[in-house]
């Protein structure tokens, strides 16, 4: 792992018609960690990679990216070579072929004309082609991606990121929709691209055994607040306990 900090926040804070959903957090991630966001339901975990990302604003707090403050990178290009996002349900193209999915991994980079071109004859096939045989779907380029299982198109979108090659790589639950054998397959594989590429990682979790498995940080989330943030090593299960333990209200 490097020294370089990819990722700071100062007191962060988000709220929704007065509720708080991030209250005042601050931490720092370094190039090249691997980090799990877990917590209950309703604990800040989307919102948070929603702020990084910046597909929503804060209330207030500082993001700095890469030791530039979040909001120096224009969106599109800038942001993209910076962020990447994945996401429980894709968001690919069912209909069109999955080179092109793979491809739209450059849109921001190529802008509209060359992306429009591509469509018709695809631009840096040999790019897409490779991210495909890493994410093991050799032979699939050209078929239609809807017609793909489920954790076969989560591929898909994790060569699309390999085609983007973001810095930052953030994932909202990106395995929630998954059986369990595809979940572990599909969670090792990303993490081991993510290391071998020097990229970051942060990604929410429902799954704490994911979480220990495949991270080297694991960050808690209860109530908007950071509960714990340790190297994986040092979460005990009794810390886990107290993270998930429903309120005596709750059950009522
Ligand atoms: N658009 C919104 N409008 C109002 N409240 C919202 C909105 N988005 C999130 N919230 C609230 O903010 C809090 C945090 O939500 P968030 O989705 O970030 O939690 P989470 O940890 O990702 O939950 P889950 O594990 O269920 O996805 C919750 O109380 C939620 O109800």
């Amino acid at each position: 792992m490097s020294s370089k900090h990819m990722i700071e926040a100062k007191n962060l804070t988000k709220h929704f018609e007065g509720k708080i959903a991030l209250s005042s957090l601050s931490f720092t991630i370094k190039q090249g960690e691997l980090v799990a966001l877990i917590g209950p339901s309703g604990a800040g975990k989307t919102t948070l990679l929603n702020a990084i990302a910046r597909m929503a604003p804060l209330s207030s707090g500082d993001l700095h990216l890469a030791g530039q403050p979040l909001s120096a990178y224009k969106k599109g290009k800038l942001l993209a070579k910076k962020i990447g996002v994945i996401r429980q349900q894709f968001d690919l193209i069912g209909p069109l072929a999955v080179i092109h999915n793979v491809l739209a991994g450059k849109l921001s980079e190529w802008g509209i004309g060359k992306s429009l071109f591509s469509l018709l004859v695809p631009q840096e096939k040999e790019l897409a082609i490779k991210a495909l045989e890493r994410v093991g779907l050799h032979g699939k380029a050209f078929e239609i991606t809807s017609t793909l299982s489920g954790g076969e198109q989560q591929r898909v979108a994790m060569a699309r990121l390999m085609v983007q090659k973001p810095e930052v790589i953030l994932a909202d639950e990106p395995v929630a929709s998954l059986d369990p054998a595809r979940a572990d397959d599909i969670l090792a594989m990303l993490t081991k691209i993510v290391t071998e590429e020097k990229q970051t990682l942060i990604t929410s979790l429902h799954s704490v055994e994911y979480a220990r498995k495949y991270f080297t940080r694991i960050i808690a989330l209860k109530n908007g607040e950071i509960f714990f943030d340790l190297p994986t090593e040092k979460v005990t299960d009794d810390l886990l306990a107290e993270l998930y333990q429903l309120k005596s209200g709750d059950m009522a």
